[in-house]
């Protein structure tokens, strides 16, 4: 039974993620998500659970930073999962007495109109995890009057839901990955995505396009980019991209070799199953045979056979 990390205490929405992932897995609450994958760097666990994007507001920076800078670990799984949210208060508390509001930035973000409609003087207070918030709100001497959690956090914690679904969109979706330490990636099913992260030589005009052409002139479909500062200097960035395929596909390996001769660095975080199921756009000319048909038939011209 593996052991896996993930962002706690219990009741938030990744341990809802973890129990969808690996249903048999041993479950090792960590204080927040930085914590839960040095876990698994550490080989306290065999890997974590951790959110990486949301569908309304973005990614989570924590975990795009951990996986650019911090020991690598590799991404073998993705899950995608609709969140709500709930108020949660002690018994007893009325909405008009919350003054202090705590709960996860994501939350924060996720919940921005129903704070302005219904908590305008509400001070928000950013928590470790969604959970950890209520875990709090639940002490007697609490500073804070309220949490925003799933309403199984409330259970948990013996808090009271006095709102239901207060998210901004109910179609709101988070992705969660699951990783482990580096080695083979699993294999490919038909239907894969890999993510890496690139760093540029230096900043000249055409940079990026220099990296979004890899990409393009062997067909690899983008399904996310994204920018993080070096932290360098105001102007200094690097990119995270998501794309279909697998890294034993012919294009995709094509590509990101090329991406690591005209970058300063690329580090690969894995190629695995797509939580969506889609099958890649295969472009005519990109497919595996015929990236070994080219292959082929430049070892014929080399050897003067053609
Ligand atoms: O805090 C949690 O419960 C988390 O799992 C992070 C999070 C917070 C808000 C939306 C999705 C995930």
């Amino acid at each position: 039974m593996p052991k896996l990390a993930y962002l706690g205490p219990a009741g938030t929405f990744t341990e809802e993620a973890l129990r969808i992932l690996a249903p048999h897995a041993e479950r090792l609450p960590c204080a927040n998500i930085s914590a839960a994958l040095d876990a698994a760097r550490r080989g306290e666990a065999d890997g974590a659970v951790v959110p990486l994007e949301n569908s309304l507001e973005g990614a989570i920076p924590t975990t795009l930073d951990e996986f650019a800078w911090g020991e690598p670990l590799l991404i073998t799984a993705e899950l995608l999962l609709p969140v709500e949210f709930s108020l949660l208060v002690r018994p007893g508390t009325e909405i008009g007495r919350i003054k202090r509001v705590f709960t996860h930035p994501a939350a924060i973000t996720q919940c921005r109109n129903f704070i302005a409609r219904e908590l305008p003087d509400a001070v928000v207070v950013a928590a470790p995890s969604t959970a950890a918030a209520a875990q709090e709100v639940a002490l007697p001497g609490s500073p804070y009057d309220a949490a925003i959690a799933a309403c199984i956090a409330g259970e948990h914690y013996g808090l009271v839901e006095l709102a239901a679904r207060i998210g901004d969109r109910s179609d709101t979706v988070t992705r969660f990955v699951r990783v482990s330490r580096p080695g083979p990636p699993p294999e490919p099913t038909g239907s894969d995505r890999t993510s890496l992260v690139a760093f540029l030589t230096d900043d000249h005009p055409g940079a990026l396009l220099e990296m979004l052409t890899e990409f393009s002139v062997r067909g690899v479909n983008l399904t996310r980019i994204e920018s993080r500062p070096t932290g360098d200097g105001i102007g200094r960035y690097f990119f995270h991209f998501d794309f279909e395929g697998h890294v034993a596909d012919a294009r995709v390996g094509e590509a990101i070799s090329g991406l690591h001769r005209v970058c300063a660095d690329v580090r690969f975080l894995g190629s695995y199953p797509r939580a969506d199921g889609v099958s890649p756009q295969v472009k005519p000319g990109t497919a595996n045979g015929d990236f070994a048909e080219a292959t082929d038939w430049l070892s014929r011209v080399r050897t003067g056979q053609v």
